[in-house]
Protein backbone atom coordinates (compact mmCIF):
# COMPACT_ATOMS: atom_id res chain seq x y z
CA UNK A 1 0.00 0.00 0.00
CA UNK A 2 1.15 3.35 -1.12
CA UNK A 3 1.98 5.98 1.56
CA UNK A 4 -0.81 8.76 2.04
CA UNK A 5 1.37 12.24 0.66
CA UNK A 6 -0.92 15.37 0.55
CA UNK A 7 -0.46 18.19 -1.45
CA UNK A 8 -2.41 20.72 -0.39
CA UNK A 9 -3.13 24.34 -2.58
CA UNK A 10 -3.97 27.66 -1.49
CA UNK A 11 -4.16 30.84 -3.28
CA UNK A 12 -1.91 33.36 -1.26
CA UNK A 13 0.66 32.93 1.79
CA UNK A 14 -1.40 34.18 4.40
CA UNK A 15 -3.38 30.79 3.92
CA UNK A 16 -0.42 28.92 3.49
CA UNK A 17 1.13 30.52 6.32
CA UNK A 18 -2.72 29.86 8.52
CA UNK A 19 -2.38 25.82 7.13
CA UNK A 20 1.15 25.52 8.00
CA UNK A 21 1.37 27.37 11.44
CA UNK A 22 -1.26 24.70 12.69
CA UNK A 23 0.62 21.44 11.12
CA UNK A 24 3.93 22.20 12.54
CA UNK A 25 2.19 22.24 16.25
CA UNK A 26 1.34 18.86 14.86
CA UNK A 27 4.75 17.87 14.36
CA UNK A 28 6.12 19.30 10.77
CA UNK A 29 4.79 15.83 9.07
CA UNK A 30 6.75 15.48 5.98
CA UNK A 31 3.94 13.86 4.09
CA UNK A 32 2.07 17.17 3.48
CA UNK A 33 3.33 19.68 1.12
CA UNK A 34 1.71 23.25 1.30
CA UNK A 35 2.03 25.51 -1.59
CA UNK A 36 0.71 29.12 -2.63
CA UNK A 37 -0.37 29.13 -5.98
CA UNK A 38 -1.67 32.64 -6.93
CA UNK A 39 -5.67 33.70 -6.71
CA UNK A 40 -7.55 32.25 -9.76
CA UNK A 41 -8.02 28.94 -11.38
CA UNK A 42 -5.25 28.91 -13.79
CA UNK A 43 -2.41 30.03 -11.74
CA UNK A 44 -4.02 27.35 -9.20
CA UNK A 45 -3.91 24.55 -11.96
CA UNK A 46 -0.03 25.85 -13.02
CA UNK A 47 1.10 24.87 -9.75
CA UNK A 48 -0.49 22.33 -8.70
CA UNK A 49 0.58 20.16 -12.32
CA UNK A 50 3.63 21.28 -11.38
CA UNK A 51 3.93 20.44 -7.99
CA UNK A 52 2.16 16.77 -9.14
CA UNK A 53 4.52 16.57 -11.59
CA UNK A 54 7.73 16.63 -9.43
CA UNK A 55 6.39 14.68 -6.85
CA UNK A 56 5.98 12.19 -8.91
CA UNK A 57 9.39 12.32 -11.20
CA UNK A 58 10.85 11.98 -7.65
CA UNK A 59 9.65 8.88 -7.16
CA UNK A 60 7.70 10.14 -3.82
CA UNK A 61 3.79 11.19 -6.03
CA UNK A 62 0.86 12.74 -4.28
CA UNK A 63 -2.01 10.22 -3.12
CA UNK A 64 -4.67 13.57 -2.58
CA UNK A 65 -4.38 17.26 -3.86
CA UNK A 66 -6.20 19.78 -1.55
CA UNK A 67 -7.52 23.36 -2.52
CA UNK A 68 -7.94 25.18 0.67
CA UNK A 69 -8.54 28.59 1.58
CA UNK A 70 -10.60 31.42 2.38
CA UNK A 71 -14.28 31.65 0.35
CA UNK A 72 -17.59 33.37 -0.19
CA UNK A 73 -20.21 31.69 1.65
CA UNK A 74 -23.85 31.04 0.51
CA UNK A 75 -25.80 31.33 3.70
CA UNK A 76 -22.94 29.91 5.79
CA UNK A 77 -21.48 31.62 9.28
CA UNK A 78 -18.62 33.69 8.92
CA UNK A 79 -15.76 31.85 10.39
CA UNK A 80 -17.72 28.09 9.46
CA UNK A 81 -15.87 25.75 7.21
CA UNK A 82 -17.37 24.04 3.98
CA UNK A 83 -16.12 20.80 2.04
CA UNK A 84 -17.53 20.41 -1.51
CA UNK A 85 -19.23 17.74 -2.07
CA UNK A 86 -18.48 18.52 -5.95
CA UNK A 87 -16.60 21.27 -7.25
CA UNK A 88 -18.09 23.34 -9.87
CA UNK A 89 -16.16 25.58 -12.39
CA UNK A 90 -19.64 27.79 -12.88
CA UNK A 91 -18.79 30.92 -15.10
CA UNK A 92 -16.86 28.49 -17.84
CA UNK A 93 -19.14 28.29 -20.65
CA UNK A 94 -21.42 30.51 -22.68
CA UNK A 95 -24.35 33.49 -22.04
CA UNK A 96 -27.02 31.83 -24.69
CA UNK A 97 -30.73 33.43 -24.81
CA UNK A 98 -31.69 30.59 -22.82
CA UNK A 99 -28.87 31.67 -20.19
CA UNK A 100 -25.80 30.21 -19.30
CA UNK A 101 -24.40 27.32 -20.92
CA UNK A 102 -21.70 24.84 -19.01
CA UNK A 103 -18.76 23.54 -20.93
CA UNK A 104 -20.56 20.31 -20.16
CA UNK A 105 -23.92 21.55 -21.91
CA UNK A 106 -22.23 22.94 -24.62
CA UNK A 107 -20.42 19.21 -24.90
CA UNK A 108 -16.59 20.50 -25.29
CA UNK A 109 -15.71 19.69 -21.66
CA UNK A 110 -16.13 18.64 -17.56
CA UNK A 111 -17.62 21.61 -15.38
CA UNK A 112 -17.43 19.56 -12.24
CA UNK A 113 -15.28 17.57 -10.24
CA UNK A 114 -16.48 15.02 -7.50
CA UNK A 115 -14.55 14.37 -4.79
CA UNK A 116 -14.24 10.89 -3.07
CA UNK A 117 -18.17 11.22 -1.00
CA UNK A 118 -16.81 9.20 1.58
CA UNK A 119 -14.13 11.29 2.33
CA UNK A 120 -16.26 14.20 2.25
CA UNK A 121 -18.12 12.74 4.67
CA UNK A 122 -15.37 12.14 7.58
CA UNK A 123 -13.60 15.12 6.86
CA UNK A 124 -16.86 17.24 6.91
CA UNK A 125 -17.33 15.54 10.05
CA UNK A 126 -14.10 15.88 11.59
CA UNK A 127 -14.00 19.31 10.70
CA UNK A 128 -17.58 20.58 11.70
CA UNK A 129 -17.69 21.30 8.14
CA UNK A 130 -21.21 21.63 6.24
CA UNK A 131 -21.19 19.89 2.87
CA UNK A 132 -22.39 20.80 -1.07
CA UNK A 133 -21.14 22.26 -4.08
CA UNK A 134 -18.51 24.74 -3.89
CA UNK A 135 -18.45 26.85 -6.93
CA UNK A 136 -15.40 28.02 -8.78
CA UNK A 137 -15.45 30.97 -10.22
CA UNK A 138 -12.89 33.63 -11.87
CA UNK A 139 -15.00 36.74 -11.01
CA UNK A 140 -16.06 37.51 -7.58
CA UNK A 141 -19.44 37.86 -6.91
CA UNK A 142 -20.51 41.51 -6.08
CA UNK A 143 -24.88 41.98 -6.56
CA UNK A 144 -27.56 40.49 -4.87
CA UNK A 145 -28.56 39.31 -8.10
CA UNK A 146 -25.52 37.31 -9.42
CA UNK A 147 -25.89 35.42 -5.93
CA UNK A 148 -29.37 34.04 -6.39
CA UNK A 149 -28.54 33.41 -10.13
CA UNK A 150 -25.65 31.31 -9.12
CA UNK A 151 -27.49 29.61 -5.85
CA UNK A 152 -30.52 28.85 -8.19
CA UNK A 153 -28.52 27.30 -10.71
CA UNK A 154 -26.48 25.12 -8.26
CA UNK A 155 -28.87 24.30 -5.27
CA UNK A 156 -27.20 23.29 -2.19
CA UNK A 157 -24.12 24.96 -2.93
CA UNK A 158 -22.11 26.49 -0.11
CA UNK A 159 -19.54 28.51 -1.06
CA UNK A 160 -17.68 30.48 -3.88
CA UNK A 161 -14.07 30.73 -4.19
CA UNK A 162 -11.26 31.02 -7.22
CA UNK A 163 -9.04 27.98 -7.45
CA UNK A 164 -10.94 24.55 -6.71
CA UNK A 165 -11.46 23.59 -10.32
CA UNK A 166 -8.27 24.75 -11.38
CA UNK A 167 -6.94 22.33 -8.62
CA UNK A 168 -9.14 19.70 -9.70
CA UNK A 169 -8.64 19.99 -13.25
CA UNK A 170 -4.86 19.72 -12.55
CA UNK A 171 -5.45 16.39 -10.02
CA UNK A 172 -7.71 14.37 -12.46
CA UNK A 173 -5.39 14.41 -15.31
CA UNK A 174 -2.36 12.46 -13.28
CA UNK A 175 -5.30 10.70 -12.02
CA UNK A 176 -5.29 12.01 -8.16
CA UNK A 177 -8.28 12.55 -6.23
CA UNK A 178 -9.33 15.93 -5.00
CA UNK A 179 -10.79 17.64 -1.81
CA UNK A 180 -12.10 21.23 -1.24
CA UNK A 181 -11.82 22.46 2.20
CA UNK A 182 -12.85 26.13 2.64
CA UNK A 183 -13.62 28.81 5.50
CA UNK A 184 -15.85 31.35 4.91
CA UNK A 185 -14.50 35.38 5.00
CA UNK A 186 -17.68 37.01 3.65
CA UNK A 187 -20.98 35.99 1.91
CA UNK A 188 -21.51 35.32 -0.93
CA UNK A 189 -23.70 39.13 -2.32
CA UNK A 190 -23.42 42.49 -2.46
CA UNK A 191 -19.99 44.21 -2.72
CA UNK A 192 -19.02 45.11 0.99
CA UNK A 193 -14.93 45.12 1.81
CA UNK A 194 -16.63 46.13 5.60
CA UNK A 195 -17.70 42.89 6.65
CA UNK A 196 -15.25 40.96 5.08
CA UNK A 197 -13.44 39.01 8.39
CA UNK A 198 -10.50 37.48 6.99
CA UNK A 199 -8.56 36.99 10.31
CA UNK A 200 -11.77 35.28 11.41
CA UNK A 201 -11.86 32.84 8.55
CA UNK A 202 -7.92 32.28 8.49
CA UNK A 203 -8.00 31.05 12.30
CA UNK A 204 -10.55 28.91 11.43
CA UNK A 205 -8.44 27.76 8.31
CA UNK A 206 -5.36 26.36 10.38
CA UNK A 207 -8.33 24.68 13.11
CA UNK A 208 -10.01 22.89 10.05
CA UNK A 209 -6.69 21.62 8.07
CA UNK A 210 -5.62 20.42 12.03
CA UNK A 211 -8.65 18.46 11.66
CA UNK A 212 -8.95 17.86 8.41
CA UNK A 213 -5.26 15.91 8.11
CA UNK A 214 -5.99 13.15 10.32
CA UNK A 215 -8.68 11.83 7.88
CA UNK A 216 -6.67 12.18 5.05
CA UNK A 217 -4.11 10.32 6.40
CA UNK A 218 -6.18 7.04 7.86
CA UNK A 219 -7.94 7.37 4.38
CA UNK A 220 -7.43 4.50 1.84
CA UNK A 221 -8.51 5.42 -2.01
O1 LIG B 1 -13.00 43.14 -4.13
C1 LIG B 1 -13.93 42.41 -3.80
O2 LIG B 1 -15.12 42.79 -3.78
C2 LIG B 1 -13.65 41.01 -3.36
C3 LIG B 1 -14.63 40.28 -2.69
C4 LIG B 1 -14.34 39.00 -2.21
C5 LIG B 1 -13.06 38.45 -2.46
C6 LIG B 1 -12.12 39.21 -3.15
C7 LIG B 1 -10.80 38.69 -3.41
O3 LIG B 1 -10.04 39.22 -4.19
C8 LIG B 1 -10.37 37.46 -2.70
C9 LIG B 1 -10.09 36.37 -3.67
C10 LIG B 1 -9.44 35.20 -2.98
O4 LIG B 1 -10.17 34.77 -1.84
C11 LIG B 1 -11.07 33.73 -2.16
N1 LIG B 1 -12.41 34.33 -1.96
C12 LIG B 1 -12.79 34.86 -0.79
N2 LIG B 1 -14.04 35.29 -0.86
C13 LIG B 1 -14.47 35.05 -2.11
C14 LIG B 1 -15.72 35.29 -2.76
O5 LIG B 1 -16.71 35.80 -2.20
N3 LIG B 1 -15.81 34.91 -4.06
C15 LIG B 1 -14.77 34.33 -4.70
N4 LIG B 1 -13.57 34.09 -4.10
C16 LIG B 1 -13.43 34.44 -2.81
C17 LIG B 1 -10.73 33.32 -3.59
O6 LIG B 1 -10.56 31.93 -3.66
C18 LIG B 1 -9.41 34.04 -3.90
O7 LIG B 1 -8.30 33.25 -3.60
C19 LIG B 1 -12.40 40.48 -3.61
Amino acid sequence: MRRARILVVTAVTAERDAVTSRLERDAAPADVEVVAAGVGPAAAAAATASALTSAAAGGRPFTLAVSTGIAGGFGQPLGGVVVASSIVAADLGAVTPDGFASVADLGFGRAEHHPPPALVRDVAEAADAASGPVLTVSTVTGTQARAQELAARHPGAVAEAMEGFGVAEAAAAQGVPVLELRTVSNPVGPRDRAAWRIPGALAALGTGCAAMLPVLRAWKP
